[in-house]
């Protein structure tokens, strides 16, 4: 065990670099597929069961909103089976008070989906100071294209957004990015509206919207291979249901990177969700001539699922990502940024501007954090430039709130010359509370 990881009260962390990482880790639930569970499950007929849902803040904040419109969920700890009593595609209850979608996207912009079409009701949605500065009209304007009265501070862009339910009617939309948020918004909309919509992505993003939607017994079919058609038929109840969340990639993508980067180190991550929409990152990882090991290989709920074993890699080549694989991995891009200066050559990121929209602009925080430490990064208006095989050192970091920043800081750290802090460490738990445990217990 090393001993020096020292968290102090204000989430100032201090990580001394060296060692290795060495041992076996099992990632929490997928965040995608917990937000979705809840929601299904909430306007299903029954009771639904969820095993392995994330007990993280951004799926906490789903149920909340979710307990505030008259849903009963038991309560949300880990390894605790949580059972949903769904109210129906016509329950869900005017709420008191706001919708506080805390800092999460995919709950503010699947929320608004859901409650467009609850004639009559109003519903205000807000967030913390990242969500209430991330553009909402890309939901905000398909679903206006169904009948929606969605409105928002900057002409309806951003949060607190305002709804007036009302009776919606289907829709052929084409969305201009290949966006799953967007994408299930109109979905769950469609749930409800007079007639067929479907929804047309100019590139396929995460699936699970579909495949859980099927397990719960609407009506869609799915047509073409990339850019797929979409379309849900309403006039079918969901019905309650049995999920079992698989570990999110997104999570385990810290440690496919650190078990690379760092020497000697050797992991095993149990349990990860392999959906061929989100693997960019082993597609990558393979280019680059790293040392994965796919192991255990099967289906756990219609979701494939598999443990990788990943060990250090001496020379890793550098690599490119553009707009064509930016959806499979688009939340992996911080952790590969990192990897970037640890690899054979320069690595170059395009089509990658849907960063500058996420929790912080990533492109930007990710280049002023990491050159604190010397690396060498050229940012561009879609992405960066990063020069490998950098020694890098110690610095005072900041995660600036962002948790994928906050754990990429965390790996990077691992690698510098001298010590380094991260302010703000905390926000690690939006998507992986036991993110630093984890680490301090595959040190050696
Ligand atoms: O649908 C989802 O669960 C998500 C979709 C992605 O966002 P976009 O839909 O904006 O690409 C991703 O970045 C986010 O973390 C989760
Ligand atoms: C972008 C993310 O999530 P969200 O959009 O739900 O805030 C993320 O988890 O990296």
């Amino acid at each position: 065990m090393h001993l020096s990881l020292i968290e102090n009260p204000s989430s100032l962390r201090d990580i001394t670099p060296g060692g290795s990482l060495i041992g076996n880790v099992k990632v929490p639930g997928d965040k995608s597929i917990s937000h979705r569970s809840l929601l299904f499950s909430a306007v299903a007929e029954g009771e639904t069961t969820i095993e392995g849902l994330l007990p993280a803040e951004d799926p906490i904040s789903t149920a909340n909103c979710l307990k505030a419109m008259g849903v009963k969920i038991s309560p949300i700890s880990k390894g605790e089976i949580v059972k949903v009593q769904g109210v129906g595609l016509d329950g869900l209850n005017e709420p008191d008070d706001v919708l506080d979608c805390g800092n999460s996207g995919t709950t503010m912009r699947l929320l608004l989906g859901l409650i467009v079409g609850r004639e009559g009701r109003h519903f205000v949605l807000t967030g913390d100071n990242s969500l209430k500065s991330r553009p909402m009209k890309r939901v905000g304007h398909p679903l206006k294209m169904m009948g929606a009265h969605v409105n928002g501070r900057a002409k309806g862009d951003f949060a607190p957004i305002s709804i007036v339910g009302k009776q919606l009617h289907g829709a052929v939309i084409g969305t201009p990015v290949a966006s799953a948020q967007i994408k299930s918004a109109i979905l769950l909309a469609a749930l409800t509206a007079e007639g067929s919509t479907t929804v047309i992505e100019p590139a396929n993003s995460r699936d699970h919207t579909e495949r859980m939607l099927k397990a719960f017994g609407a009506n869609l079919e799915i047509s073409g291979e990339m850019g797929r058609h979409i379309t849900l038929k309403p006039g079918v109840k969901l019905k309650g249901t049995q999920i079992v969340v698989p570990g999110d990639i997104s999570s385990a993508a810290f440690w496919l990177i650190a078990g690379s980067i760092i020497p000697k180190s050797d992991i095993t991550i149990e349990n990860i969700g392999l959906n061929p929409t989100r693997t960019g990152i082993l597609e990558v990882l393979d280019n680059m001539g790293a040392n994965i090991q796919l192991l255990n290989k099967r289906e756990v709920a219609g979701e494939p699922v598999g443990d990788i074993r990943v060990t250090y890699s001496e020379q890793l080549k550098s690599f490119t990502l553009d707009n064509e694989i930016m959806p499979r991995l688009i939340d992996e891009v911080p952790i590969l940024i990192v990897a970037a200066c640890f690899c054979d050559g320069i690595s170059q990121i395009t089509g990658a501007s849907e960063l500058r929209i996420k929790e912080t602009d990533r492109l930007q925080v990710m280049t002023r954090q990491l050159k604190k430490m010397g690396a060498k990064i050229e940012e561009k208006a879609d992405g960066l430039t990063i020069n490998g095989s950098q020694s890098l050192h110690g610095a005072n970091l900041d995660s600036e709130s962002d948790h994928r920043i906050a754990m990429s800081l965390g790996i990077a750290s691992l690698l510098a010359d001298s010590n380094s802090s991260i302010f703000r460490s905390d926000a690690a738990s939006v998507s992986y509370p036991e993110f630093w445990s984890d680490l301090e217990r595959l040190r050696n």
